[in-house]
C-alpha cells in the first residue's frame, strides 16, 4: 500500500503566535491538539491541499512559506509534511475542530499536543524569532 501523505500548516501570526487546533475525531485523537491540515487527495499538489484544508477547516486563506523539517512519521503508512504559513485573509473559525487557540511564545506547550505534533512545535519554536 502506498504511503498516505498528510499536510499541516503552522500558521504564524505577529508576536510569534501559532494556531493550534483541537481534534474532534476519531475518538483515539479527540481532544488532542494539532496543526490544521489533512490528507492530500490523489494527484493534488501538496501546497494546494494545505490551502484547501485551511479553507475547509478554518475558513481562511493562507500563504504557504518554508517547509518545517522533512517528513514527520505519524503511524506506519502515514507521513506528515509541514509548512510555516501566514494568514492571507479571514479569521480562523473552528469549523471541524473542537476549539482553536493562538499560542504565544510563553504558552506553546499549554495544550496537549498530539504525539506527532510535540516535536514539530519544538522545531518551530527554534525557527521563530523570540
Ligand atoms: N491534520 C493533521 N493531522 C494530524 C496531525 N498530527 C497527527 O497525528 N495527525 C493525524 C490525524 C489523522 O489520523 C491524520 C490526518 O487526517 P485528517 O482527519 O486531518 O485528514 P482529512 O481532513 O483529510 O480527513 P478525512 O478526509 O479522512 O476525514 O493525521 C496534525 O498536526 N494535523
Amino acid at each position: 500500500m502506498s504511503t498516505v501523505v498528510v499536510v499541516a500548516a503552522v500558521i504564524v501570526a505577529p508576536g510569534g503566535r501559532v494556531l493550534a487546533a483541537q481534534r474532534a475525531e476519531p475518538a483515539a485523537l479527540a481532544g488532542g491538539w494539532e496543526f490544521p491540515g489533512g490528507k492530500v487527495d490523489p494527484g493534488e499538489d501538496e501546497r494546494a491541499a494545505l490551502v484547501r484544508e485551511c479553507r475547509e477547516e478554518l475558513g481562511v486563506e493562507i500563504a504557504v512559506g518554508e517547509r518545517v523539517g522533512g517528513e514527520w512519521t505519524l503511524s506506519p503508512g502515514y507521513v506528515m509534511r509541514v509548512w510555516l504559513c501566514s494568514l492571507a485573509s479571514g479569521v480562523p473559525e473552528a469549523k471541524e475542530h473542537l476549539a482553536l487557540r493562538w499560542l504565544g511564545p510563553g504558552d506553546y506547550y499549554d495544550v496537549e499536543w498530539l504525539d506527532a505534533d510535540l516535536p514539530i512545535m519544538k522545531t518551530v519554536e527554534n525557527l521563530l524569532p523570540r
